[in-house]
């Protein structure tokens, strides 16, 4: 249970359940308990009829749903499935939309678990696919045993495409628990020659092949999910998936980026012994999926509401090209301070900027600054004014940037960014909204950033940079 306090706070097993209760209100459930060395009852988590148990029992007790579930088939944990489906509440508040929401669960299942949860607790319509004839089966049984009928509709479909058979109307969400390996071999971490020191896992392990290995593994999977969802975009407002491996997220970022998504929020999910982690990506840019919290830092930390830090730039005069100016400059100040600026929208009397800084750059500048001068006049080697290519390697950022000065076309003198890389394994230090307003004739600069663990204090150093390098004197 290591990991139950980064459960989404919301998760009904965050305490974890207690096995004499539940084995006094249901007696099918007691037969599995046994008493261990210290006296406490305890569940055979090897033996895959105890899981079972354990699991129907929870579905039953907290859902009221009687859910059958093949032996030979994946047997699903409900505290995980749960911090699935209370993440995706999470992330459809964001879209305003609280009724009549319609989501597909690609892969359903025999337990057809997401869509019974979904539906039973959220009254949400749900679409479940599945590609497996006798899963589809029991999965059809299931609904029909729980009279979900109305809300819940099975459909077979063809291994050859994840959405587009069903994604006829429009929905709200999908989602996903992908197979996660890509053969059989992964599966026993005995087999895998790297892997051989690893203990045997706790919980037993029930599955039928093609329930969890695909080839080319879960990053194949969702790679096409993610294509998938290039071609359908606004038909599903809210793409989401489940990802088994945490070395599966950088390269299905990098994807996501080069598609152009709008926002995408990655999630963990904390429970038990086990750390699985969702990705979850929009084409709408009415919202912000960024701005969801990861479900597991919301678990420890507390909420209190974050203000924006505002700097009006009150004494200049506004004309045509104030707006022009100022964001010619702040980008040149976010370049420089080696910010990575994910997206900009222009809008009449609207600027906004995503800017993510991956390392303090602002903090002791005028230092730094007499430290580079002092080492530029003692360099011998090529110094040009105009191309200044520089190259800067620590151990977490690689990155290599030709910052060239231009003039646009209305004269204005600009730094322009080459090219910036930043290994997709370098969390950022802090990722912020930036929004330049014209606002009765004023200039307001708004800063805010989008996650709530963020130290504030950076946010409150980079507002101190900003003033202290646009003043409304040089405008
Ligand atoms: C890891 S299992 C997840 C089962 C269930 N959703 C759960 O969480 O317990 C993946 C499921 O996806 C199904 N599947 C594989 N490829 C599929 C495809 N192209 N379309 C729909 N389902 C697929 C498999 O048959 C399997 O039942």
């Amino acid at each position: 249970m290591a990991m139950n306090k980064y459960m989404h706070p919301r998760n009904i097993y965050k305490t974890p359940p207690d096995f004499k209760q539940l084995g006094e209100q249901f007696p099918e459930f007691k037969e599995f308990l046994k008493l261990d060395i210290t006296g406490k009852l305890t569940l055979d988590f090897k033996d895959t009829k105890c899981l079972r148990a354990l699991s129907q029992t929870l579905l039953k007790k907290d859902f009221a749903l009687d859910v059958e579930m093949p032996l030979n088939k994946l047997i699903p944990t409900i505290p995980l499935r749960l911090n699935y489906i209370l993440w995706l509440e999470d992330l459809l508040s964001l879209t305003g939309k609280k009724e009549a929401i319609r989501g597909i669960d690609i892969g359903t299942g025999a337990s057809c678990v997401y869509p019974l949860i979904a539906s039973s607790k959220n009254k949400w319509s749900m679409v479940a696919t599945e590609v497996d004839d006798d899963s589809v089966k029991c999965a059809e049984q299931n609904v029909k045993n729980n009279c979900l009928d109305s809300l819940i509709t099975v459909v077979k479909v063809n291994e050859e495409s994840l959405l587009k058979e069903v994604a006829i109307e429009d929905f709200d969400f999908c989602m996903c628990n992908p197979p996660f390996f890509g053969s059989v071999h992964e599966l026993n971490p005995y087999y895998s020659a790297r892997k051989t020191s690893r203990p045997r896992p706790k919980n037993s392990f029930c599955a039928t092949v093609n329930e969890v290995v695909v080839k080319g593994g879960e990053v194949e999977f969702v790679t096409r999910l993610i294509n998938e969802s290039k071609e359908l975009t606004t038909k599903i407002k809210i793409y989401s998936t489940m990802i088994g491996h945490k070395n599966s997220l950088p390269p299905l970022k990098k994807l996501l980026r080069e598609v152009e998504v709008k926002s995408f929020s990655e999630a963990e999910f904390c429970q038990g012994n086990t750390t699985r982690w969702g990705l979850a990506w929009t084409f709408y840019d009415s919202f912000d999926l960024k701005k969801c919290i990861n479900p597991s830092k919301a678990a420890v930390i507390p909420c209190k509401p974050r203000k924006p830090l505002i700097y009006a730039l009150e004494t200049i005069t506004v004309n045509d090209q104030t707006l022009h100016t100022i964001d010619m400059k702040l980008q040149k100040l976010f370049i420089d301070l080696h910010m990575d600026l994910k997206s900009i929208s222009k809008k009449n009397n609207h600027i906004k900027y995503l800017v993510i800084a991956y390392k303090n750059t602002w903090s002791h500048q005028r230092r730094k600054k007499r430290e580079d001068q002092r080492k530029a006049s003692e360099s011998t080697g090529e110094n040009n004014n105009d191309i200044e290519k520089s190259q800067i390697v620590d151990t977490e950022i690689t990155e290599v940037r030709i910052l060239g000065k231009r003039e646009n076309e209305n004269g204005i003198e600009g730094h322009f960014v080459k090219k910036l890389k930043i290994s997709d394994n370098v969390k950022p230090l802090i990722e912020f909204n930036c929004d330049i307003n014209i606002l009765d004739k004023k200039v307001v600069i708004q800063i805010e950033d989008i996650n709530l663990d963020t130290n504030r204090d950076y946010l409150h150093q980079i507002m101190q940079y900003i003033k202290n390098n646009l003043k409304p004197e040089e405008i």
